[in-house]
Formats: structure tokens, sequence, C-alpha cells
């Protein structure tokens, strides 16, 4: 294969859905929402800060005057010592008062700006957590990581910075300009002609640095991704030995990553420069055109050092003005991502007066239930089944056929799009959805086990349990020995998933979390991992400590399993084909006696 169908075909492989750069116009509906989250904080840091913005731009607008007009045309001209004294002193005095001012608007700022991130990314957290299954089944994992990190992050330097500086900037400015017309109206207007013009150039230029910020978020979202995708998927590259593909892929984001900031940096710092061009062409007119009003007597000296101190203060926030503008631009267009995720509604919603049972029995009945993932596809065909309470059933049938779809929809992961799911007679809908979840424990196949201590993955059955509890649980689904003779036992550090437990050892610990759980209803996908005789015979032993006394629904893939069910119900394309107990659907020689043949292979056929 060439270099060249080998990138292509690279590049066909690693597809990411981007995360589309809005470019919106400014939306003050959407500004205000943002700013909504300064409202906590408006009695107490927000205040404080106002304050000290006021405090500092009042002595900064002060200061000038004072020493232009006040010292030289007063008491240096008329030789008066005393007022000089005063002058000096209160020049002084004001002068730390802005220090100070400023360093607590730094600190309140500061604080304002991350109490707001970390609001805003708790919120964003919180509606996530509560969001219905199919949210996530149409997102990556690398996409709501983005937005709950980049995304927020890119709105920690407008809270941070930019909101206090637009204010401070904003109140510099036309205090800057009142004072420059008072005090020499024709100069000011002199010095003004060159505004449109920076306005002009400045306005153009912005346009081209948000564009290129914004392709930098893109691309670094798209860098994001892939490096999430990477490493979560490292084992079957490195079986696959496809490292080579990977890091030529890599180099090809990171490089355009690289680039989209080398182009980023290059236009912003095109602005600063820009900005003391003006300053210098402004600062000529001054000279030449002050000088001459001070030649023909219309303006003092003092006048001119004040004039030339405001002029010199005019174009800083003007400068900064332009920046906050471009963070107010990029803010837009990352609380927009963000608002588009809290604004979307949970699809499993709770009922307006929900119903606790906290007695549950554990009877469960689908009339007529029909369920479809998408419109075009049905997952599920008028499923009409009566669980009892205490018994354990076995769904089996080919891969696609319903099996998980049917525990999903007892737990409530989805609403059925046709026909009730019911639990102990009551529509599962009129339930408290937490109360529910709470009397079902869910076993899947591909445990999840959380970075932490291995008593601590089994306690997140229930979070109050003593230590006494969880080594009971463990040591009733049989896990206690494996656990005992790992490095540290109970209090052995695993990492994410627990990568470095077997998949059996991974099974009883779900085991014994399960038990703890102590539910009512419990749903088991049996693991179809292979797993060694002495670990398959523990963790049947497991299941039936697990299973007693609770109606179980079990995805069951050995015949050991199923053989032993009380109610085996075959599915096949989303329909019920058979029922029944293994002998007599043996008897019926139909879809399940074909199943058992052709898996278990150890049928005496008679
Ligand atoms: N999240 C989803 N979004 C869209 N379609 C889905 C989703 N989950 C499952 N499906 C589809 O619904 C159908 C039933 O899937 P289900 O997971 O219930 O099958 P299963 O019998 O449990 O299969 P397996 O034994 O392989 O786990 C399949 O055609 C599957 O492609």
């Amino acid at each position: 294969m060439g270099n060249q169908d080998k990138k292509v075909l690279i590049k066909e492989r690693f597809q990411y859905s981007t995360d589309t750069i809005i470019e919106k116009p400014f939306n003050w509906k959407q500004m205000w929402r943002l700013l909504s989250y300064l409202k906590p904080y408006s009695k107490n840091v927000l205040p404080l800060a106002f304050l000290a913005v006021i405090v500092s731009a009042v002595v900064r607008l002060t200061a000038p005057i004072l020493i232009g007009k006040y010292t030289l045309d007063h008491a240096i001209k008329n030789n008066d010592m005393n007022l000089l004294t005063i002058l000096v002193i209160t020049i002084a005095a004001m002068y730390i008062l802005s220090y100070i001012a400023n360093r607590f608007r730094i600190k309140w700022m500061n604080l304002l700006g991350q109490n707001v991130i970390y609001d805003i990314r708790r919120h964003l957290f919180t509606h996530v957590q509560s969001l219905s299954h199919r949210f996530f089944d149409q997102r990556s994992a690398g996409s709501i990581l983005v937005r709950i990190m980049n995304d927020i992050n890119s709105l920690q330097e407008l809270f941070t910075s930019g909101v206090i500086n637009l204010l401070m900037d904003f109140f510099l400015l036309i205090g800057v300009v009142v004072l420059l017309f008072t005090l020499s109206p024709e100069l000011t207007l002199a010095i003004l002609v060159i505004v449109p013009v920076m306005f002009f150039i400045s306005t153009s230029l912005r346009k081209k640095i948000r564009r290129s910020w914004q392709t930098v978020r893109l691309k670094q979202s798209k860098l994001n991704s892939h490096l999430n995708e990477s490493i979560q998927g490292i084992r079957v590259t490195q079986s696959f030995t496809q490292e080579a593909e990977n890091i030529e892929f890599f180099d090809g984001v990171n490089t355009e990553n690289f680039q989209s900031w080398r182009n980023a940096t290059k236009r912003n710092a095109m602005f600063t420069p820009m900005v003391e061009m003006t300053n210098a062409i402004g600062t000529a007119i001054l000279i030449w055109y002050g000088a001459t009003l001070i030649a023909d007597g219309s303006l003092t000296i003092g006048t001119f050092v004040s004039f030339a101190f405001y002029l010199g203060m005019f174009w800083e926030p003007i400068s900064r003005l332009g920046q906050v503008y471009n963070q107010l631009l990029m803010g837009m267009a990352s609380s927009e991502r963000i608002f588009e995720f809290i604004d979307e509604k949970p699809l499993v919603a709770e009922s307006k007066n929900p119903i606790f049972l906290s007695d549950m029995k554990g009877q469960i009945e689908f009339e007529s239930v029909e369920f479809a993932y998408d419109a075009s596809r049905k997952a599920l065909n008028d499923i009409s089944l009566t669980i009892e309470a205490g018994q354990t059933v076995a769904l089996v049938g080919h891969t696609g056929s319903g099996k998980t779809t049917i525990a999903n929809l007892i737990s409530r992961f989805y609403d059925a799009t046709g026909g009730v799911v019911k639990v102990d007679g009551i529509p599962i809908k009129d339930l408290s959805i937490e109360e529910l979840r709470a009397q079902i424990s869910v076993v899947l196949q591909d445990t999840f086990i959380f970075s932490g201590t291995i008593i601590d993955n089994i306690r997140f059955g229930r979070p109050t349990a003593t230590d006494q509890e969880v080594v009971e649980a463990a040591k009733a689904v049989g896990a206690d020995d494996f656990i005992q003779n790992l490095s540290n036992g109970y209090l052995t550090e695993v990492e994410e998933r627990g990568n470095v437990l077997s998949v059996g050892e991974r099974q009883l610990i779900s085991f014994a979390r399960a038990l703890l759980a102590n539910p009512t209803i419990i749903i088991l996908d049996e693991a179809t991992a292979s797993i060694d005789t002495e670990t398959e015979i523990k963790i049947q032993n497991a299941m039936k400590t697990l299973l007693k006394g609770r109606t179980a629904i079990m995805i069951a893939h050995r015949l050991s399993t199923i053989r032993e069910a009380d109610n085996i119900i075959v599915l096949d394309h989303g329909n019920i084909m058979e029922q029944g107990n293994h002998d007599e659907l043996m008897e019926q020689r139909g879809i399940y006696y074909e199943l058992v043949k052709a898996q278990f292979n150890m049928l005496e056929v008679g």
C-alpha cells in the first residue's frame, strides 16, 4: 500500500463528530444567563470587587489633574511650598490607596471568577448525571469531557478578568473622554480624528483573531477526542500493532493544533503594536498641536501635562476592550455549548406524584410492551410477560434479540415506547425513580471498577455499610479468598476499570457489591468470558447466594444457570418465541432446543 493510500485510510479510520464552532453575533439573553451565575455573590464578593474598581478608577482619574494642573500651574508656578507638600502627600496617599484597591480587586475578582466557574461546572456535571441513557448513547465520552473541561475553562478568563476589566475600562474610558474635553475641547477633537481609523482597523483584525481562536478550540477538541480514544483503546491498538498508524494520526492532529495556536497568537500579537502605533500618532498630534496652543497662550503647561496623562490612559482601555470583546465572543460560543447540555431534559422523567414502594415484593409485569431505540427499528415487539416475586427468569436468545433491552426497561433506563411495565402491579412510570433503582441491582457483564480500594468498590452497593458488612458480603459470594491474597487485602488500590483484576475476580466483586445493596430485584448479565472451572464453580455458588429470596432476571449464557431457572423466556428479533422451564422447552424442540444444541453441544437428544 502506498503512503498516500495509507494516509487516506488513517484519516478514514478516525472520524470524530466535531463540536461545531458556533459563530453567532453577541447574544444578550445568553449573556444575562451567564451573568446570573454571579447572583449568589451579589451581596458579598461582587459589591466588594465593584467598590475596589471604583476606588482605583477614581484615583487614576483624579491623579493627573493634581499632578498637571494643580502642581505645575498652581504650586510650582506660584512657588507655594505648602500647597506642593499637601499635593505630594495627597498624590502619594492616593497611589497607595489605588495599590491597595487593586490588590483587593484582583483577589476578589479571582475569588468571584473561580467560584462562578466552580458553580457552572457543578451545575453542568450534576445535570449531565441526571440525563438518560439515550443522551449518552448519542455522544462520545470525549465530547462530553470537552464541554465540562475546555468550554468551562474558556469562561474562566471572562469571569476572572474579563467582566471586571470591562467595567473598569468602560468607567475609565468615559471618565477620560469627559476630562479630556473639559481640559481642552480643541486638542481632544484633533486627537480623536484617528479614533475611527483605529476602530476600522481593529474591527477587521478582531474578527480574524476571533476566528483563529475558534479554530484553536476546534483543533483542541479533536486532539482531546483522539487522546481519549487512544488511551482507552490502547490494548486493542497494541494487540493489532497499530501504534505507528496511531502516532501518525496523532502527529497530524497535534500539528494542526500547534499550527492553529501559532496562527492565533501571531494575529493576536498584531493587536498591541497597532494600538501602540495609534498611541504614537496621537502623542505626535498632541505635541505638535499642544505646543501651538501653548505658544498662543490658550493652553497652560499644567493642563498640557494632565492632558498627556489622560491620553495615555485613553488607549489602554480601548486596547483592552478589544481583547475583552474577543473573550466575550469566545465565551458566547462556549456558553452556547454549555447551555445546550444544561437545557437537555432527562427523557426518563420523575412522575409528578411519585409513589415510594419501600416494601417492594418484586413482581414484574410487561403488558404489550414495545420499544425502539430509534424510530426506524423496533428492539421489542408486543412483549407480555409476568415474573412472580422471588422467581428466577432466564432471558435467552441470539445476540441483538432484545435481552438487555428488557433489563433496561425494568430499571427504567429507557421508557417503553408502547405498553406498560409494572412492578408490584404499579406502572413504573408512577414510581419514584430513585426508590425503584435502589431496589434493583444490575450486575453487568463488563463490571465497572472505580479507582479506589477494593473495600470502597464493594461499598459502592451501599455507602453506609460497615467494613464488617462489606467483608461478610465478600465472604458470602466467595470473593474473600482472593481479596485476602491481594497485596493489601481489602485496602488494595485498583485503578480505573480494575484492569489489574481478572474477569472472574471483577465479577465476584460486583456480586459482593450487589449483595451488599440487598435489592429486591436483581438483573444479572452473565459473563460469557471463558473462565477456569474453579472460578466458574465459585461464580455459580456466588450466584445462588445472590439470587436467594429475590426476583432475578438473568441474561443467561450457561446451561447450568438456565437449567435452574423457574422460567426461560426465549427471544428472537424482539419477540417472545417460547416460554417455560428447561424440560418443557426441550420437549417442544423449538428455538430453545436448537440454541442449546448449538451453543452447548452437550445435548442428549432423545
Ligand atoms: N443504545 C442503543 N441504541 C440503538 N440501538 C440499540 C442500542 N442498544 C441496543 N440496540 C439495538 O437493539 C437491539 C436489541 O439489543 P439488545 O442489546 O437488547 O440485544 P441483546 O439480546 O441483549 O444482545 P446481546 O446478547 O448481544 O447482548 C439490537 O438490534 C441492537 O442493535
